[in-house]
């Protein structure tokens, strides 16, 4: 058995970069208020009293990055150290991330500010699996049956049903030590084929580029949802009232 390597300092990253296009508000989904705070204050609260995390780093979209200095302020959210502006893509701020924190020797935690309801055992576990893998992925079980399609005469078919029981959905945190992550990115970054095929997450851009990094896999959770599509913000609020213990208020 691995023996756990003693702790590193832990810095938790908010990807706050993006424009919520699907939401469709006109304005950065994560400034949506739900609950009493907006989006992005659940989600940095929740790493500011974190007692594994050292320190966060907020990336928010360009021009909105005064905002959220002014929601870290209000809160009095001790651990953001900076408030930076994101990339084009998710994939283009995670990088903005790591260049930011440069080549120190620390864990680093990528979470979707769009996930407002992360809980803190989430947190705990990620930092104890930190301690024995060099990856690790927060995921669920597969509820729904997962379809391949593929393109047929009169638009897509079901190509393929793989087996549910080999099928997870990822979520985030989405964690790694520093160095790991860098170098994938590193060499994503220098393949002209990568822009062709953008990766969606993080642990995909460590699978491609350094495939024999083994990602240990910690169980998520239904209530750690992404805020993506405008009933996602009705249900994020229903889930935040029912944790806060004031359903319907
Ligand atoms: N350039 C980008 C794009 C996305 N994200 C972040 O990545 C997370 C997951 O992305 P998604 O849910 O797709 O957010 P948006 O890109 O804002 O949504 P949409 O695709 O609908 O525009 C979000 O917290 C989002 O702010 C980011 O940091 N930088
Ligand atoms: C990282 C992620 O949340 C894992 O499920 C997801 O891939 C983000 O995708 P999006 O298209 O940026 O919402």
């Amino acid at each position: 058995m691995t023996v756990p390597e003693p702790r590193r300092p832990a810095v938790a990253v908010v990807l706050a970069g993006g424009v919520g296009q699907r939401v469709g508000r006109g304005t950065p989904k994560q400034l949506i208020e739900i609950a009493g705070r907006t989006i992005i204050e659940h989600a940095i609260a929740v790493f500011d009293a974190a007692p594994e995390i050292d320190e966060v780093l907020v990336l928010m979209t360009p021009g909105f990055t005064a905002e959220v200095e002014r929601l870290v302020a209000r809160n009095g959210f001790g651990k953001v150290g900076r408030v930076l502006e994101g990339g084009a893509s998710r994939t283009g701020t995670t990088w903005r991330a790591l260049e930011a924190l440069g080549d120190r020797d620390c864990d680093v935690l990528l979470h979707d500010a769009a996930r407002p309801l992360l809980e803190p055992r989430i947190i705990t576990a990620c930092a104890e699996a930190l301690r024995v893998h060099p990856a690790v992925e927060v995921a669920v079980p597969s509820s729904d049956t997962i379809v391949v399609t593929a393109p047929g005469p009169y638009g897509e078919t079901v190509g393929d049903v793989p087996d549910r029981s080999r099928l997870w959905r990822a979520q985030t945190p989405q964690c790694f030590r520093l160095p790991v992550i860098r170098e994938a990115y590193e060499r994503a970054l220098a393949d002209p084929g990568f822009a062709d095929r953008p990766a969606t997450d993080d642990c995909g851009v460590l699978l491609r580029y350094l495939p024999d990094v083994p990602i240990h896999i910690v169980p998520g959770s239904e209530l750690n949802m992404k805020v993506t599509h405008p009933v996602d913000v009705l249900v994020a609020e229903t889930l935040l009232r029912f944790a806060a213990g004031t359903p319907g208020s």
